[in-house]
């Protein structure tokens, strides 16, 4: 058995790049940019009112005057006016341009307008107040975001400003998601007494979508010539397989020999971790990866967050942000293995406090779904006090 350190190491050192692809922007979220975005024009593209009121030329205001007849209006939307009697003001609305000739905008609630006369009731004006000059914020051509950066909403919205409905991402990966046990009925099954819905898949297939990737569901049945002849088909078209089952020491954890017989590398077999000791974790000749997560919906989630979601960002060249995390309670925990305790999650006076969510095995669904993260605890100690914080995986 490795380390949990090591395994993450042997996995991330397993990169694969699976090229680029144009992706419409309303598809973008999450996704990894592969060109940087240019600004094609300044922002702002012009001098840009910022308030509702009045412009002027502060000349005449630094010369004393305060009343000013209103010689139209500039709309948001509207050719740029210009002054031109510089005795008289324009009225502006926020977003239009600056109207030429003016370099002063006064808000409506420093004025009082009556009769077509806009009087200015304050007694100082900046230049340039109210106005959000041209280019402050970026120049044309310059690079707004660079390739290599997770696209957020406010990023969608700097690509539409730019004019750009495609851009260029990281392709994803093509997934499949092979549960295995003849236990295991669909879902719209009832299932008979010794039998149990399958349920992992359908947790992976989900965890993957959250990360743009949809992957098509497989049941293996107990059989290894049908695990091979279907293992066959499956890793020739896809990049990349995630098992959940039959990798641990039973009679019919078959997937092992299976694997071998189609002459996967296995990387490793067995963490010093709990849950998710048995997890296998190989490649094809075909450089086809087989992430083998144990069957117990607690372990295989915990293995996909911790394993598959560290791959994935080192594929794409994204950092996961480290978080660390206090215990609420001191915890003792005899075994030599890393325990990922599954925790809820606070804050107080400022850190952040984990709570160990109560559970006897790695097969209870019900609790797994009231978690929040996971909260590493290292291997080679026994005692876990609220003192120090440890390392925390927020689930995705
Ligand atoms: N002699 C030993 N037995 C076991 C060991 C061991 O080291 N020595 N390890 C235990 C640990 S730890 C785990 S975890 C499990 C993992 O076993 P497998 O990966 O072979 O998983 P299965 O036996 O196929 O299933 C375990 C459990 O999970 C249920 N399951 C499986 N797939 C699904 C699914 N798609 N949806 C819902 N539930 C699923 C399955 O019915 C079993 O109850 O092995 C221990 N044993
Ligand atoms: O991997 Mo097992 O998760 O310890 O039940």
């Amino acid at each position: 058995m490795i380390s949990v350190a090591k395994a993450l190491q042997l996995v991330c050192a397993q990169v694969r790049d699976f090229g680029n692809e144009q992706v419409e922007i309303l598809q973008l979220g999450g996704r990894m940019l592969a060109q940087d975005i240019v600004a094609d024009r300044p922002y702002p593209p012009f001098n840009r009112v910022t308030m509702d009121g009045i412009a002027i030329n502060s000349n005449a205001f630094l010369s004393g005057k305060r009343s000013f007849k209103i010689a139209g209006v500039q709309a948001a939307g509207q050719v740029q006016q210009t002054l031109i009697d510089s005795a008289d003001c324009l009225e502006v609305m926020t977003g239009a341009m600056l109207p030429a000739g003016t370099n002063v905008v006064i808000q409506y609630e420093q004025c009082a307008i009556s009769n077509g006369i806009a009087t200015v009731n304050v007694d100082e004006v900046k230049i340039l107040q109210n106005i959000h000059l041209e280019s402050t914020d970026s120049r044309q051509g310059d690079i707004l975001v660079k390739q290599g950066t997770t696209i957020t909403p406010a990023i969608i919205g700097l690509i539409a400003a730019s004019g750009l409905s495609y851009v260029a991402v990281k392709r994803l990966p093509k997934v499949a998601v092979c549960a295995t046990g003849d236990e295991l009925v669909e879902i719209d099954q009832q299932p008979l007494a010794h039998q149990i819905r399958q349920s992992n898949s359908y947790m992976l297939v989900a965890a993957l979508q959250a990360e743009g990737i949809h992957a098509q569901r497989y049941h293996l049945r107990d059989e290894p010539q049908l695990i091979l002849e279907e293992l066959t088909t499956i890793t020739n078209y896809y990049d990349m397989v995630l098992l959940s089952g039959a990798v641990s020491k039973g009679k019919f954890d078959h997937l092992p020999a299976v694997l071998g017989r189609l002459n996967m590398q296995t990387i490793f077999h067995g963490i010093a971790q709990r849950p998710g000791k048995p997890f296998l974790f190989g490649k094809l000749p075909n450089e086809v990866l087989i992430f083998g997560f144990p069957g117990n919906p607690v372990s295989t989630f915990v293995c996909y967050q911790l394993y598959f979601r560290a791959w994935l960002a080192a594929s794409l060249g994204r950092n996961l942000t480290p978080m660390k995390a206090f215990l609420n309670k001191s915890i003792s925990f005899k075994p030599n293995l890393t325990l990922h305790a599954l925790v809820t999650l606070s804050y107080n006076e400022g850190k952040m406090i984990a709570s160990q969510i109560d559970s006897s095995t790695s097969g209870d669904m019900v609790s797994l779904a009231v978690a929040e993260g996971i909260l590493s605890l290292p291997a080679n100690r026994q005692e876990f006090t609220t003192d120090e914080a440890f390392d925390l995986l927020l689930l995705s």
